[in-house]
């Protein structure tokens, strides 16, 4: 997939700008604070619906204007493609495709897929384990955009199955429990069987992405630490189940859920189901965030990258886009090459940096070049 023309309208610092792509690679050269990451947050946008900067809309939209607007046009092997984004700082945001109005968010994704590397992506080797979650929902509503309904009815479920247990401990609390006991349990058993079939869609999901990601990101980290390392990404999933079906995973949810029941009641919370979840990352049968240098971290993040961009292009049947916000210039040369050999033409990719200097010569060679000042592009 290509993307041809991006304009933004009153997002972030940009008032009306657009900017036409016209090679596979472009690089954005600014001075901080200028609007580079602005622009790759918009593509992100498009993408995902989701920023990974940003949660209100109207931190989005440019300061003092109500609607802000990203358009862009995209070719695919199935032909070219209008898409609409507009944001308002009240109300709520709206989504068409070839200027025709949406009523579901959920068919706007799938459309442009894009993989964003920023320095931001080493808290998936450092962060909480959230971090990595949620690294992994991204990744599969890209794959498969009906994983964002799941996971929200998930979530949805898993909010008031806390708000009941809250009740219920709050109830104890006040020995005010004896005449509501029956209801609250015949309620929370409702629950429990809604939490394991939400969940275990969920789980399965999970586990099968990563059984496919996981030897992709291995033979990426073997080939770039000169195979002196062995990379291992586990599922370490909190509802472990004999075999991927739905049938069985229920029923190790609800075994589980049994067994948890007496903390779940006293700490008033879900202490069952994938919002437990851990993908475990191992150098060499060590954790990686303990063993390591950073530059073995940033090596093990560029191979999970790596192995996304390829399992997006074997699924989805087209490359995605590479979004490189300011990670280029941090990795050394042999690394640069790694990645530029992996990407070559095929991945469409636009890349923010403050300094032309640390790039190879072959990368400048082969790129378009924009300047980005104040909230607008030029030539450089
Ligand atoms: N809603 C908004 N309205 C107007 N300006 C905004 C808005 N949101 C962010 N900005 C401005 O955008 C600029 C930040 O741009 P951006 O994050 O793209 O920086 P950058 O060019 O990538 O620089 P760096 O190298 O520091 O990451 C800041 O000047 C900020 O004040």
């Amino acid at each position: 997939m290509y993307l041809k023309t991006l304009h933004l309208k009153q997002f972030r610092n940009y008032r009306d700008c657009i900017v036409d792509f016209d090679a596979p690679k472009t690089i954005l050269v600014g001075n901080n604070a200028q609007g580079k990451s602005n622009l790759l947050e918009a593509v992100e946008l498009l993408s995902t619906l989701k920023s990974h900067r940003s949660v209100r809309d109207r931190d989005l939209v440019l300061e003092e204007a109500a609607v802000g607007q990203i358009r862009a046009n995209l070719e695919r092997a199935y032909g070219s493609i209008d898409l609409d984004l507009t944001l308002r700082t009240q109300g709520r945001r709206t989504v068409a495709l070839n200027r025709e109005a949406l009523r579901r968010q959920l068919d706007f994704l799938g459309i442009l897929n894009a993989v964003q590397f920023s320095s931001l992506d080493l808290e998936l080797v450092r962060g909480a384990p959230e971090r990595r979650r949620n690294w992994l929902d991204s990744l599969l509503i890209q794959l498969e955009p009906i994983y964002a309904y799941i996971l929200q009815q998930y979530n949805q479920v898993l909010r008031q199955r806390n708000a009941l247990l809250k009740k219920y401990r709050v109830g104890a609390a006040e020995g005010k429990l004896e005449e509501s006991s029956r209801e609250l349990y015949s309620e929370l058993a409702l629950w429990d069987v809604q939490l394991a079939t939400t969940g275990s869609r969920v789980t399965r999901r999970r586990a099968r992405v990563l059984e496919r990601l996981a030897p992709l990101a291995a033979a990426w980290h073997a080939s770039i630490s000169g195979a002196t390392e062995v990379l291992d990404v586990t599922y370490a999933p909190n509802i472990r189940a004999e075999k991927d079906d739905p049938e069985e995973v229920q029923k190790a949810f609800l075994d589980k859920i049994q067994q948890r029941r007496i903390p779940e009641q006293s700490q008033g919370t879900t202490l069952v189901g994938p919002h437990r979840d851990e993908v475990e990352l191992t150098i060499n049968q060590t954790p990686a965030r303990s063993y390591g240098s950073q530059g073995q971290q940033r090596t093990l993040v560029l191979a999970l990258k790596l192995a996304e961009l390829k399992l997006i292009e074997e699924v989805v049947g087209e490359p995605p886009l590479l979004l490189l916000d300011d990670v280029l210039a941090e990795l050394d040369l042999n690394r640069q090459n790694q990645l530029l050999d992996a990407i070559q033409d095929r991945f469409q990719t636009l890349i923010t940096t403050t300094h032309l200097g640390a790039f190879d010569s072959q990368w400048l060679n082969s790129s378009q070049i924009l300047s980005v000042h104040a909230g607008q592009i030029s030539s450089f």
